[in-house]
């Protein structure tokens, strides 16, 4: 499940992937998947290719495939992204759909609370976020989202048929107040938690240690390369909303040959948006780590923090890392007011 990062891609894909299965998102509902299944468009990872895999239906592609066309209309997927969330950019991946791409795209979005079944999704109101606009065969098409409001689902229109391998949906979380009371995993992508700084993320991003639930295997968390000069590996998240830590989890599981000799959490409250002059505090002084083990501990200082810096040593990857703690009253009410800002 490794988290490539492409110097070439726009900013926006660095942004938390809404749509992705790893978030919980899922694929309600497509009008035809004849000949590939449209569950494929949210996996994780990079989409494959075997020359020689053909199925009784055809050729086998890790990706949405629909028939080809003998009627006017058009084809479509609808997603229910991980989280609501602002929308900054979505990435149409046409990638090994070469003579079968669909020639256009469009995107919608609607915004509900609710769990909505494939019915009423199929007579709901969509919002248009990109306009019928053009995509490429074998290739990532990007496409910037200035909409400022927050969404739950996303329908991919596709012209007239074709094959899309991925479908990535870029942007910022935007949590549910209502379920931002109590004890909370503070750095939780499904909170708002991200990353914003890492030293290296060469096998795959410490984005993933923030992901829901256990990972699956030493591909679905954060790995670095072997370090052979001075320093530490180390990676930096922005909590989704300022809180207080009270315990902590680091998990190597899956690494058993890699795991850090030693780990190190700190806490800043960066409210002025200055991370570069932060003052670091530890909530967990430097202490030896055991690999394959999920390691919970009582954070060692109550501070008010909106970042918190890892640092491993001297390098070496986890599979996930869990702040406990609760949101302060202030960053509840900002979470309740802009819920309602953004919504549709
Ligand atoms: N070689 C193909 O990909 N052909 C067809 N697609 C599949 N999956 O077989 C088609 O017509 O698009």
């Amino acid at each position: 499940m490794s988290h490539y990062v492409d110097e070439s891609a726009p900013a926006f894909t660095l942004l938390t992937d809404l749509a992705s299965r790893q978030l919980g998102a899922s694929v309600v509902s497509a009008n035809d998947e004849l000949f590939a299944q449209r569950e494929n468009l949210i996996n994780p990872w990079a989409p494959s290719f075997d020359q020689a895999d053909f199925g009784h239906k055809g050729k086998v592609y890790d990706g949405w495939e629909t028939r080809r066309r003998r009627q006017p209309g058009n084809d479509w997927a609808i997603v229910r992204l991980g989280t609501p969330g602002v929308i900054r950019g979505v990435v149409v991946d046409t990638a090994w759909f070469r003579g079968n791409y669909p020639p256009f795209i469009s995107i919608e979005a609607l915004a509900s609370d609710a769990y909505l079944s494939a019915e009423e999704l199929a007579t709901a109101k969509w919002s248009t976020l990109v306009a019928k606009s053009t995509s490429v065969g074998d290739s990532k098409n990007y496409f910037q989202v200035s909409d400022q409001r927050w969404w739950s689902h996303v329908r991919l229109s596709i012209y007239p048929d074709g094959g899309v391998a991925r479908l990535r949906v870029h942007g910022e979380v935007v949590a549910d107040p209502r379920f931002l009371s109590g004890t909370v995993d503070l750095i939780a992508a499904e909170n708002g938690g991200r990353l914003v700084r890492t030293s290296d993320a060469f096998y795959s991003s410490p984005a993933q240690v923030i992901m829901p639930g256990r990972a699956q295997n030493m591909g679905d968390g954060w790995e670095n390369a072997r370090r052979r000069e001075d320093g530490n590996d180390f990676a930096v998240f922005a909590l989704g909303h300022r809180g207080t830590i009270r315990h902590l989890e680091v998990d190597t599981q899956y690494f058993v040959g890699n795991a850090p000799g030693w780990a190190r959490v700190s806490a800043a409250d960066v409210s002025d948006g200055d991370l570069d002059s932060a003052v670091w505090t530890d909530v967990l002084a430097k202490r030896a780590v055991l690999p394959d083990t999920r390691q919970r501990f009582l954070a060692e200082q109550s501070m008010e923090a909106t970042h918190v810096r890892l640092d491993v040593y001297p390098d070496g990857g986890l599979s996930r890392f869990r702040l406990w703690g609760e949101v302060s009253d202030d960053a509840r009410a900002a979470a309740a007011d802009c819920w309602r800002a953004h919504s549709s």
